[in-house]
């Protein structure tokens, strides 16, 4: 480890929301593999998918169960989307932040917004967009996972989601996969780098303005 990465910190949470298909969740299994982030695990009223493991994509729970953690104060945000319910368990993301370490979301404009008003300075929003509606109903279909008429829902959904740009940090246009990915990995290091979330600078900076030059 270098000298700047041993610095203490506390840990980010770096935010992804999309259109539906335009690519978070590929881009968050891209960034996980790297091995130096945490992932958000929500807790979603959604059926789960044929490809969806629980507990590794989502905990799959009844509306009454949902219901239940919202209003206990365990959810640090929540949203209708598409129809069902989906929200942030609060627990992990404050062990996380606080043991130094990254988190990544995928969550909608709503929880955006949310997680902005109770913790700014700890987040980093980034905006996925797709090149086209054209090639983001060709991605929904091609993944194969939802109904035609889940597709189409999303799609009429799209317009909406995309309307919230503009209250993000940082946008993508995730055309190329191995381009955004390099973009994402950008911020990500550039926002590590930040004075503010780096709790050890100042005894590092007085340490050093003590040694004999
Ligand atoms: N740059 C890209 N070029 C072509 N296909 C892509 C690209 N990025 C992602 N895909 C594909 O598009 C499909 C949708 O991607 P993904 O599931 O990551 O979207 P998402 O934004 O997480 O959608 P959702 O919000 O529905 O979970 C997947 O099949 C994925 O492999
Ligand atoms: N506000 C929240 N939105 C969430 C959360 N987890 C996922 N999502 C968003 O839901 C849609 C649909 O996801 P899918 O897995 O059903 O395709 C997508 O926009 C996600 O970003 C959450 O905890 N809170």
């Amino acid at each position: 480890m270098t000298v700047d990465n041993s610095i203490r910190r506390r840990g980010l949470m770096l935010i992804l929301s999309s259109p539906s298909g335009a690519g978070k969740t590929t881009l968050t299994r891209d960034l996980l593999q790297l091995g130096h982030l945490s992932l958000s695990i929500s807790v979603t009223t959604r059926p789960r998918r044929a490809s969806e493991i629980e507990g590794v994509h989502y905990h799959f729970i009844e509306k009454d169960e949902f219901l239940f953690q919202r209003d206990r104060g365990d959810l640090l945000e929540w949203a209708e989307v598409h129809g069902n319910l989906y929200g942030t368990p609060r627990k992990p993301v404050e062990e996380t932040l606080a043991g130094g370490r990254d988190m990544v979301f995928d969550v909608d404009w709503q929880g955006t917004l949310q997680i902005l008003e109770k913790m700014r300075d700890d987040a980093v929003t980034v905006f996925i967009l797709p090149p086209s509606l054209r090639e983001l109903r060709t991605r929904l279909e091609r993944r194969a996972e939802d109904s035609t008429e889940v597709i189409n829902q999303r799609l009429v959904n799209a317009r909406e989601e995309i309307g919230h740009w503009n209250a993000y940090d940082y946008v993508i246009v995730n055309d190329d996969l191995d381009h955004a990915f390099r973009a994402l990995q950008s911020i990500l290091a550039a926002e590590r780098l930040k004075r503010l979330r780096r709790t050890g600078l100042a005894g590092f900076v007085n340490d050093l303005l003590a040694q004999e030059g």
